[in-house]
Parts: C-alpha cells; sequence; structure tokens
C-alpha cells in the first residue's frame, strides 16, 4: 500500500484528531486559522477551539485578490497564477502561525481549506436553464499539502453543486449537526461580507423544517462604500454610519431589487452586489447625490432590514427562536442595533455563548466538514428528506 494511503487511514482512525480549519472569506481581510481538536464523528463530534488567528493580508495581496474577485472579466493566465500562488501562500501563513503557537506540523493531522471564492454563480444569477449551479473557489490544497507537509483537504464546495446544491451555504451541516438544542428553537446568522443563517427547529418541534439561506448583503457594500468614500477597508465600530442618516428612498430602491423576492434558500455574493449595483440603482432612483455618510449609514440599514426581513419570512409563528450571531458583523454596533430594533421578540446573543469566537465559526466549520469525509458518515444532502443522498465533501491532497 501507498505509505501516504496508509497514513491517510490511521489518521481517519483516530479518536481526537487536530485539524486546522481555513477560511478565507468575502472581505479579503485575512485568512483565518483555526486549530482544533475534534473528537469523535457525527452527531458525537466535540470540538474544542484550541487557537485562532486572523492573519492579515498584506494591501498588495489584498489588491490582487480583489482584481479577481467576483469579477466578469479577468485574465486567465492571473486566474491560473493565482490558484497556484495563493496555495502556497495560504500554507506559508500556516506555518507562521504553528510557529507563532510552538506546535510542530507533525501534530496537526489535517488541514481543512476554504479557499478563495473568485466567482459564485448558482442558477438564479446565470438564468441559463441547462446549465448547473456553479462556484469556483482557488487556492489548492496540493500547494497547501505540499507548503506545510500536512494532509490537506479543499474544494468543499464542488460536492454540493454535484449533488445539485448552490454549493452553499456549507454551514448549515455543521449547525445541524452541533447546535440544534433539544427544546430550544434556535437561528445561527453569520454577518460576514454576505450574511446567511440556519434556522434550527428543536427536536422536540418535529413539525417545522430546518431552512438555511443566505440572506443578502452583509458587511460587502459597506465595506466597499467605506473604502470607496473614506480610504478606510471598513466603518469601524460603525463609526460614519452613525454620523450618517439613512435614506428611505435609496433604501427602498436597493431593496426594490427582484434578489430579495426570490424564493427561499438561495445564495449570493458580490457578483451580484456591489458598488455598481448600488450606484445603478440609486442613479435610477434619481438620489445618485447621496453624501457618502449617508450612503454607509443607509447600506447598513439595507444589511439589517434584509436579514430581519428574511428571519421573519421564514419563521411567521408566536414562539420567537433565539439568533445567535457570528462573524465580523457582530463588532458593527450600528447593524447590530438594528437587527436588535427590527427583531424585538427575539433574543438575540453572540455564537460564543453555545460555541466559541464567533470570528472563528466559519474556518472552524471546514475543520469539521474534514473531520466527517475522513472519520464519519458523511452529511445528508437535505436534512428535511430521509431519502436525501448522503455526501462527503472536499478533495484530499497528499502531502507526498
Ligand atoms: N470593529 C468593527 N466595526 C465594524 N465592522 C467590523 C469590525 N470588525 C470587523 N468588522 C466587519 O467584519 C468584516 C470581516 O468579517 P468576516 O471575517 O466575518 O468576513 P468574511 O469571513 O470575509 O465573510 P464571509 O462570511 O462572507 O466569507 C470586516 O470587513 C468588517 O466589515
Ligand atoms: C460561495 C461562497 O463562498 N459563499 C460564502 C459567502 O460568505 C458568506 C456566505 O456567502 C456563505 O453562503 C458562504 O460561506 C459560508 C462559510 C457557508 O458556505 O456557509
Amino acid at each position: 500500500m501507498n505509505p501516504s494511503i496508509k497514513k491517510l487511514g490511521e489518521i481517519a482512525k483516530k479518536d481526537t484528531k487536530t485539524i486546522i480549519g481555513l477560511m478565507s472569506g468575502t472581505s479579503l481581510d485575512g485568512l483565518d486559522i483555526a486549530l482544533c481538536e475534534i473528537h469523535g464523528a457525527g452527531p458525537n463530534t466535540e470540538i474544542e477551539l484550541k487557537e485562532f488567528v486572523t492573519k492579515p493580508y498584506t494591501t498588495e495581496n489584498k489588491k490582487r485578490l480583489s482584481a479577481i474577485s467576483s469579477i466578469n472579466e479577468t485574465s486567465m493566465e492571473e486566474v491560473c497564477l493565482l490558484h497556484s500562488w495563493l496555495g502556497n501562500y495560504h500554507g506559508q501563513l500556516i506555518n507562521e502561525a504553528l510557529r507563532d503557537w510552538e506546535i510542530a506540523p507533525s501534530e496537526v493531522d489535517c488541514i481543512a481549506s476554504h479557499g478563495q471564492t473568485i466567482y459564485h454563480l448558482p442558477k438564479i444569477q446565470h438564468r441559463q436553464e441547462n446549465m448547473p449551479n456553479a462556484t469556483l473557489q482557488i487556492g489548492d490544497s496540493d500547494h497547501i499539502a505540499r507548503t506545510t507537509g500536512i494532509l490537506t483537504i479543499g474544494d468543499f464546495r464542488q460536492k454540493h453543486t454535484a449533488a445539485g446544491g448552490e454549493g452553499a451555504p456549507m454551514v448549515s451541516f455543521v449547525d445541524r449537526l452541533l447546535y440544534t438544542h433539544d427544546s430550544e428553537e434556535r437561528i445561527l446568522l453569520n454577518i460576514g461580507g454576505i450574511a446567511n443563517f440556519t434556522y434550527l427547529p428543536a427536536r422536540n418541534n418535529s413539525q417545522t423544517q430546518t431552512i438555511t439561506t443566505d440572506t443578502g448583503p452583509g458587511n460587502t457594500l459597506i465595506d466597499m462604500a467605506t473604502r470607496q468614500y473614506f480610504s478606510a477597508d471598513y466603518d469601524k465600530d460603525g463609526a460614519i454610519a452613525k454620523r450618517g442618516t439613512v435614506n428611505r428612498k435609496a433604501l427602498n430602491a436597493l431593496k426594490a431589487d427582484p434578489y430579495f423576492k426570490k424564493p427561499l434558500p438561495k445564495t449570493t455574493g458580490p457578483e451580484l452586489f456591489n458598488l455598481k449595483w448600488v450606484d445603478r440603482l440609486l442613479f435610477k432612483a434619481g438620489v445618485a447625490d447621496i453624501k457618502p455618510e449617508d450612503l454607509i449609514s443607509t447600506l447598513s440599514k439595507l444589511t439589517a432590514e434584509t436579514i430581519a426581513e428574511t428571519i421573519e419570512l421564514v419563521l411567521e409563528k408566536e414562539a420567537k427562536p433565539a439568533v445567535y450571531i457570528s462573524g465580523g458583523g457582530i463588532h458593527n454596533p450600528v447593524v447590530r442595533n438594528w437587527i436588535d430594533e427590527l427583531l424585538p421578540e427575539y433574543p438575540i446573543k453572540s455564537f460564543g455563548e453555545i460555541g466559541f469566537d464567533p470570528d472563528a465559526k466559519e474556518a472552524v466549520l471546514f475543520a469539521i466538514l474534514a473531520n466527517e469525509t475522513l472519520s464519519g458518515k458523511g452529511f445528508s444532502l437535505d436534512a428535511n428528506d430521509p431519502d436525501s443522498p448522503t455526501i462527503n465533501f472536499g478533495k484530499i491532497s497528499l502531502p507526498s
């Protein structure tokens, strides 16, 4: 037997594994690295987050990545180059983190890498009847495995599209596995570049179905507008939004986009939600002359209202679930307060109360998906359909 396959088998048999989960999200702020100790698999999975860091991208690297992310026209040369380069770069950032934590690569069983989404194209976006849902992540896992010497599993979204899904949100598989509660109804809301949530009915509630969906923009439009008009990466602590005023006419023009009326579940990305989209709709509505701080305020309100309205759409019922928030948006007090105001009957809490550091949630998600691929039984594609196929996510890259 190939010794690398033998080692893979030995890792898969371990009761407790050390897995590094990686996420590089739409905000392009850097690489989230979560060192996890994962015990068991399936419903018996137990997770301990040992270390977490976001290794920020240099300004130059950020620029290069954002120039090919969600952009309709780029060069094949750049995509080809960055696919290999990013895998290598991520490998170097992991090596750096391991040195900082004084952990030898040999102590890590596996790396679970999301890569960088450079284009996300569900059917609702491309609208070509005979073409599948499609999504593309770069940062090749063979390069990570070679740079670190650690077994790497990557490219998690393809199996989902291959099975008919949109390739996102993947978080629901783990939310269901780890955070379904016996009696508490829960919504796990992540406010990253794009916002999404999973509704988890309590186990004692057999009536209701699990639902998972993107809601629309999270931080992405706020970040883009802050970069454009205030030369800063994001609206730190919502300071600019606080100075501005929401322009209702502009907000209504943005909310009139058909995406917000499309049936659930649905996914999206900055291919749709970008500054060109904002400019076009504001121009059409005759509010293109909006003051920059009012625009930031309006975009923050757009995030809060579309999150709240999508949640309300799903949950037209008496008992209001507890909402546990994760993702960078949790640090924006303006968005946070508006969500509180818009959902007054829902107890709104930090994901930290039932899990771990809310900034680490997506990176940990990929560690758990990898653990399941190695040692579990896989995930049911549709939690609400007992006959739906079981699938395992990710491709395996051996270091040798
Ligand atoms: N102090 C803060 N004030 C306001 N916003 C903040 C603050 N800290 C973080 N953010 C927001 O969080 C963003 C980063 O969030 P996160 O890391 O969850 O995004 P991501 O992982 O790239 O997104 P996605 O989930 O879409 O992949 C920043 O770009 C910024 O918009
Ligand atoms: C295609 C893609 O990269 N989607 C991301 C993005 O960032 C947030 C939201 O849009 C979410 O649907 C997804 O990531 C998380 C980790 C997910 O799949 O659950």
